[in-house]
């Protein structure tokens, strides 16, 4: 029987609010209004940020909530004006849309669309309201995905249409966190050959930032982690070199790592969250013209410093979402790239376990021995 027009019962991890485990519920999905898309999720990874915004210190979390943004699956209606996607194709919702359209999506400078950014953060499709109810409460959706439910409702303009072919249970993880840590080092940065690289933090997001540095050939690749477990890993994604801060307890890792390289990096990344740690990465650049890129994503109040000496000195110190990927036309590449063995996915999923267990993915997460655990919603 179709379900095209209807609501849509299936079961969801919902977040009823911060700081406490996910409860699996059975939810109800309304159908897609126009410019919307209803997608049968198959698989999600769990990133940093859904551990980061379900512990309460997101400005923008709102609870109730489904989260999850780490998504692939199958669309299965769409609402009116719909043309690019149809039901049955393979797509990838993406936290950043690509309307083409937008000041930002026409500039070339940037892949931050804004067409339904205001409306996203605060928890809801583009006209104000959500798709989700539950025991009579209306859930928000996050990061205009929601990828922890079986269905979930985004807009059209969210979607990558990617290979039919393309096994979800691996690349659902470039809706996030290896297109990030790979795009900061090929777009943001644009590490050149030769240069001098340090990861800090080595979790997916690190990972692949590491493996993007050895991909642009970069002659030594510092990674950076307080997990000695870690170093296997890095050398496993190209790093050349691993540093613990802990072994230095009484220095500023910034300056073990300019004493290290003959007066410090060419690049650094910063994949932690960790303002002290952004500092450190922006002051182990090289005097002159070493970039650092903030990735990680700080808690509310958090802010950076340094001595704007720093960037008189000709440190730069930039930032990158997702990767700088422009979303729906990059994401369908990094699909293909992976399927010819290009770039790391599998590689990254230490666990994989069935919605009923999403909890346990926070679990493994919090234990430091996880990259990205799938979950499995088909
Ligand atoms: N900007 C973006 O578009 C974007 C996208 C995805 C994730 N993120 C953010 O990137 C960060 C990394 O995400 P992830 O999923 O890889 O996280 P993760 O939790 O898997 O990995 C973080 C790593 O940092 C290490 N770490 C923690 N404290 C440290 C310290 N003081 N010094 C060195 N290493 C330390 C941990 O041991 C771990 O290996 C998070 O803040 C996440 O929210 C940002
Ligand atoms: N809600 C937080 C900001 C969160 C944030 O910076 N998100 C990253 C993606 S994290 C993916 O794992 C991002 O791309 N941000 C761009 C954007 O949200 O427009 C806060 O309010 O501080
Ligand atoms: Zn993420
Ligand atoms: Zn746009």
């Amino acid at each position: 029987m179709s379900t095209v027009g209807k609501d849509i019962e299936c079961y969801a991890a919902v977040a009823w609010e911060a700081k406490k485990p996910l409860s699996i519920e059975k939810v109800t999905v309304s159908p897609p209004k126009a410019g919307e898309v209803r997608i049968r999720i198959q698989y999600t990874g769990v990133c940093h940020t859904d551990q980061y915004t379900l512990s309460g210190i997101d400005p923008e979390g709102l609870f109730p909530c489904i989260l999850g943004h780490e998504g692939a699956g199958i669309v299965e209606s769409v609402g009116d004006g719909v043309t690019s996607v149809q039901p049955g194709d393979t797509v990838i919702p993406c936290y950043i849309p690509q309307c083409n359209d937008c000041k930002f999506c026409r500039s070339s400078k940037t892949n931050l669309c804004s067409k339904i950014r205001n409306t996203q953060g605060k928890g809801v499709m583009p006209d104000g309201t959500s798709r989700f109810t539950c025991k009579g409460k209306t859930l928000f959706h996050f990061m205009g995905v929601s990828a922890f439910s079986q269905y979930t409702v985004v807009a059209e303009i969210s979607l990558a249409k990617i290979n039919p072919k393309a096994p979800l249970k691996s690349v659902c993880l470039l809706g996030c966190g290896i297109s990030t840590g790979y795009g900061a080092v090929l777009n943001t940065a644009n590490v050149e050959k030769d240069s001098t690289v340090a990861v800090f933090g080595l979790g997916t997001v690190g990972l692949a930032a590491i493996f993007g540095a050895k991909k642009r050939g970069a002659k030594e690749i510092i990674g950076i982690d307080i997990n000695t477990k870690k170093e296997s890993l890095a050398k496993k994604f190209g790093s050349t070199r691993f540093v613990n801060p802990k072994d230095y307890p009484d220095r500023p890792i910034q300056d073990v790592l300019i004493e290290m390289t003959d007066g410090g990096l060419d690049y650094t990344f910063e994949c932690v969250g960790n303002v002290q740690l952004m500092r450190s990465a922006l002051e182990a650049c090289h005097k002159g013209w070493g970039t650092s890129v903030i990735i990680g994503v700080a808690g509310s109040g958090q802010e950076i410093s340094t001595r704007p000496f720093q960037l008189v000195t000709g440190r730069v110190w930039k930032g990158s979402a997702f990767g700088g990927w422009k979303s729906r036309e990059s994401v369908p590449k990094l699909v293909e790239e992976y399927m010819a063995s290009e770039l790391m996915v599998d590689e990254h999923i230490t666990h994989r376990v069935g919605i009923d267990d999403i909890n346990k993915a926070f679990d493994y997460l919090h234990s430091g021995d996880a990259l990205r655990v799938v979950v499995d919603l088909s």
